[in-house]
């Protein structure tokens, strides 16, 4: 198969990574997502705030382009990329992953843990390139887990370790930006520190911007560098 024609990068050395504009998103008659606008830097944790179905999901999956926006711009990396079709998107998807809420729903029950970080890798034809088995390994080591867990399938993990092969295997792309939806709210309490931990090493070592779905005011204070809050679709204050 050849490979896509993607429109060159129109990156200027100071725009932003992400440059999301005028977004909107409706679901038939509801408009989840109103005019919404923003900005991350490389390397810079944005978190998204606001009460249950206020949009945060619609809006994170539209920057993903995971649900196509109804209108608006998605600018990441210089290129915008609601105007690019699914198969000019491919390349480009590993640069920005997500991080679910759900530790165990993200994994697929029937897959080992090194089966499942090195999915990815497989999909995009990079095993080899990327140094596959040592790739993974290696990840695994700095996620936090032991070998012996990439032999296990996700119900033998706890919660803690299920998210941390989560995080590997969204890192196993080298990716520029997480998304991370409240990555931490369905763990228990004493095992989100060390979650948090590992994101924020990670993020200073790689250099990873973060847009960071999380309703907890002590984790957005200890996590963000800039918050922003919508209502009923709409940004409320930045
Ligand atoms: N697939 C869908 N079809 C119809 N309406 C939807 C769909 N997904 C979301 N909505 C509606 O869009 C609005 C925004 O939902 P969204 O899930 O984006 O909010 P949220 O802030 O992420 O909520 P939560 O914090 O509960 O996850 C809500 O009114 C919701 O009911």
């Amino acid at each position: 198969m050849s490979t896509p024609v993607i429109p060159p990068p129109r990156r200027a050395a100071d725009d932003p990574l992400l440059d999301v504009r005028d977004l909107v998103v409706r679901y038939g008659p509801v408009t989840a997502v109103d005019h919404v606008s923003f900005t991350l830097e490389a390397g810079e944790t944005l978190a998204l705030d606001g009460p249950s179905g206020c949009g945060k999901s619609s809006t994170v999956s539209a920057v993903l382009q995971l649900r196509r926006p109804d209108a608006g711009e998605v600018r990441f990396e210089g290129r915008e990329l609601t105007a690019l079709t699914e198969r000019e998107l491919r390349p480009l998807r590993p640069r920005m992953q997500p991080v679910f809420q759900d530790p165990y729903g993200s994994l697929s029950p029937r897959h080992r843990i090194r089966d499942a970080v090195a999915e990815p890798l497989r999909v995009q034809g990079r095993w080899d390139d990327a140094g596959g088995p040592a790739r993974v390994a290696e990840l695994l080591d700095r996620v936090g887990l032991e070998p012996a867990h990439g032999d296990r399938f996700p119900h033998e993990l706890s919660g803690g370790q299920c998210q941390r092969a989560g995080i590997a295997r969204a890192l196993v792309s080298e990716p520029r930006l997480l998304v991370l939806d409240e990555p931490v709210s369905a763990l228990d309490p004493s095992v989100r520190a060390g979650v948090l931990n590992l994101l924020a090493g990670l993020q200073e070592e790689l250099g990873l911007a973060y847009l960071f779905i999380c309703h907890d005011p002590a984790v957005v204070r200890h996590f963000a560098d800039r918050t922003i809050e919508m209502r009923d679709g709409r940004l409320v204050a930045g």
